[in-house]
Formats: structure tokens, sequence, C-alpha cells
């Protein structure tokens, strides 16, 4: 299989799909990868590491797409790099389609296979190609909120363990899953008084089970999300309904009963964000305040800690290179149907029951490509 790595061009996002590692392994079974000049700098893999584990170093940006079968990337494409897909291209990458109508009719245009990480599922009814960057995002979350505090930020000026005298922040953390816990984890670290509001109970029961009493943990009703709204310094949105868009869980009017300087982080805004206010920032510009309170809604946040992000997701990821590579597509994704959740547009069509709806379109049954 012909296998391209591009470098990653959205904002600050310096993580690379395939380490030199993986690289190695591919090259092993006979497979071809070309890599873009300088693709894994930003994550501290130089090219020459890249050559030595038997990868081309590409310097022709078409020819790198041109002459691929399989290209592999960390974000969703960019229009530039849309616009550079074609029939028999297949794409495997985070897509986050509901969030984005341009980008998926752009996906459908270019008819090519497009496999999103995160909607890959595993047995225990996990996404084992988003958790190792909800792990990452969620304990970033922590320090975006803590900076965000600080009143040059626009924040209220507080300091989230307070200190001898002076009670700590109050941290909510809405979905208790990936991101959240790992957020309440860091905020428990910090001296948070840390709650998680979460829709499933058996989800707070495994949290309570685990931080035994040092967790406050809340059934989500519109009820308790106003009166945690109203008490945090900190709010973190962590929720998901995989593939789809985010339900908006937190309205503008809602603002008005937070303290002046109070910190949002929208997690979930990869998936459109948990909150009516929420919109997609960048790492180069990551906050903007609406009625007193700061956001902060960057859709690549393990982008910034590239190294360790490079790695957690090409653990993940490794064993889907290595089938897509040996078996193609159709073969890779008939044989697990996990794999086959994954698949999100094929020759023009939606794949994904979520994707569809959000667009209202309709979904082809991806069981049906497979033969
Ligand atoms: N901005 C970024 O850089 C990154 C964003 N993410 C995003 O973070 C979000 C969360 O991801 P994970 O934690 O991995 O998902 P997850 O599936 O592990 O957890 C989501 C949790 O939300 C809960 N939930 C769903 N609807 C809810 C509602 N209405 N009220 C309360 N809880 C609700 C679920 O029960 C579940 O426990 C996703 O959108 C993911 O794409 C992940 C990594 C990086
Ligand atoms: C999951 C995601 O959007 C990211 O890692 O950037
Ligand atoms: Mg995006």
């Amino acid at each position: 299989m012909k296998i391209a790595v591009p470098k990653e061009i959205k904002n600050h996002e310096y993580r690379v799909a395939l380490t030199p590692s993986v690289v190695r392994e591919l090259a092993a079974r006979g497979h071809t990868v070309a890599v873009q000049a300088s693709a894994g700098e930003g994550a501290g893999f130089p090219d020459a590491e890249y050559a030595a584990a038997g990868a081309r170093i590409e310097q022709d940006l078409d020819a790198l797409w041109d002459n691929a079968e399989l290209i592999v990337k960390v974000k969703e494409p960019q229009p530039e790099e849309v616009k550079r897909l074609k029939p028999g291209h297949t794409l495997f990458t985070y897509l986050h389609l509901a969030a984005e109508e341009s980008l998926t009719r752009g996906l459908m245009d270019s008819e090519a296979t497009c496999i999103a990480y995160e909607t890959i599922t595993d047995d225990q009814g996990g996404l084992p190609l988003l958790a190792p960057m909800s792990r990452v995002a969620g304990r970033m979350a922590i320090q975006a909120g803590a900076h965000s505090l600080e009143k040059a930020q626009g924040g209220a000026g507080i300091l989230i363990p307070g200190v001898p005298g002076v009670a700590p922040a109050k941290v909510t953390v809405i979905g208790g899953g990936v991101v959240g816990e790992n957020a309440a984890r860091m905020a428990l670290g910090l001296g948070a008084e840390v709650t998680v509001l979460d829709k499933s109970l058996a989800r707070l029961e495994v949290l309570d089970h685990r931080y035994q009493g040092r967790l406050n943990t809340v059934y989500s009703t519109a009820d308790a999300l106003e009166t945690a709204v109203r008490e945090s310094d900190i709010v973190v949105g962590a929720v998901l309904v995989p593939g789809a868009q985010a339900p908006k869980l937190i309205t503008r009017d809602m603002l008005a009963d937070m303290r002046p300087g109070s910190v949002l982080v929208d997690v979930a805004i990869d998936q459109g964000g948990c909150f009516e206010t929420s919109r997609a920032t960048t790492h180069a510009d990551p906050t903007y305040v609406v009625d007193g309170v700061v956001h902060y809604c960057v859709a690549n946040m393990p982008g910034a800690v590239a190294r360790t992000s490079t790695q957690a997701l090409t653990n993940a990821t490794l064993p889907f290179v290595l089938a897509l590579a040996d078996k193609g597509w159709q073969g890779a994704l008939a044989e697990d149907p996990h794999f086959l959740e994954g698949l999100n547009v094929h020759a023009g069509r939606i794949t994904h029951p979520a994707v569809a709806k959000a667009f209202a379109l309709e979904a082809v049954d991806p069981r049906t490509l497979l033969s």
C-alpha cells in the first residue's frame, strides 16, 4: 500500500500522524510510506529518523497526495487538503463532521473513502482512538482554566487551590467520560472543589467508587446544571454523543448568573461545543469574553503538547493503520465491526447515521459497501 503522511496545517497543530517507529512497522510489511518534509518536526521527529525507518521524505505536495492510496492525518482536512482528495483515496484521521457541514459536503464531493478516528468503537463501549486525545485534552482543560482565571487573561483573579485561610476554586465538569474524568483528576490534584455532572448513572457510580468521596457526582438535570454553573469558577464542557453535534447545555441566559471572570472551557467544541456562546478558537488566540465570562474553545488542544500527544495517538492508531495497509479499507472494515463504525463518507455518500442526521441527509448502511 502507498501511504502518505502530510504535515498538519491547522493553526498551531504540531502533531504528526505516524512516528518513525510506526513507519518502521509498515516498511517491514512491504508498504511504501511517503512523509512530507518536516511533518514530524513539531513533535520532535526529524526527517532523518523517518528516512532511517524506511520512509521517503517528500518535498513535492502534489506528488505526496497524487501518488497515495492511504492518507493518514491527525486533524480534519483543511479546505486546501479537501481539494486534493479524489476517488480511490482512503483518508484516516479525526473528522468531527457533525460540527462542520462545508467539510462534510467537501468530503462527499471528493468521492474519497473517509474513516474518522473518533467514531471507531470497542467492546467496552469506548472510543479507543478518541480516548488518548481526550485524556490529554481533559488534563489540559484545567491548565487552560487556571491560566484563564488570572486577571491578565480577563479572569476573576482566583488561584485554584486557594491558600490557608482562603477557599479553593470550584470546578464543575459536565460529562464524566474520558475528558471529564481527566479534568476532574487534575482539578482534584490542584486542590479544587470538584463536581462532575453526567446523564449516565452508571458512569457516576464508577467515578464515585474510583474517587472515594473526593469528588461530588451529580445527575445532570437542567436544575442541577443551573446550580453548578452559578457557583463555579471554572466549568469544563466534556459531553459527547458519538458522531453527533454536542447538545447546548449552557445557554447565554445562564451566563448572567455566573460571577464575572468565571471561565468556561469547552472541550466539546470539536463536536460544535456544549455552550450556546461557544465558537471555535485557536491556540494563537484561545479565549474571548461573553457577558463577563471567559471562554476557552480550542478545537485541537492536544496539538499544543504534540510530543506527548503524537506518541499517545499513534500507540492507539497503529493496529488500525496496519490493518488498512495490509487488507485495504474493505478488508479491514469487513473483519472488524468496531472499525466499520469509523467509516463516515464513501464515494459521495454519508455512512454514519449521526453525521447524516446532523445535516438531514440519508445515510447508507456501511455493511452494504463491503462486498
Ligand atoms: N477540543 C479538543 O482538543 C478535544 C476535544 N475532545 C472532545 O471532548 C468531548 C468529550 O470526549 P470524551 O470524554 O472522550 O467522550 P466520552 O464519551 O468518554 O464522555 C462523554 C460523556 O458525556 C456524557 N453525556 C452525554 N450527553 C450528556 C448530557 N446531555 N449531559 C451530561 N452528560 C452527558 C456521557 O454519558 C459520557 O459520560 C468530545 O466532543 C471529544 O471529541 C477530545 C479531545 C480533544
Ligand atoms: C480529538 C481532537 O479533536 C483532537 O485531538 O484534536
Ligand atoms: Mg474542527
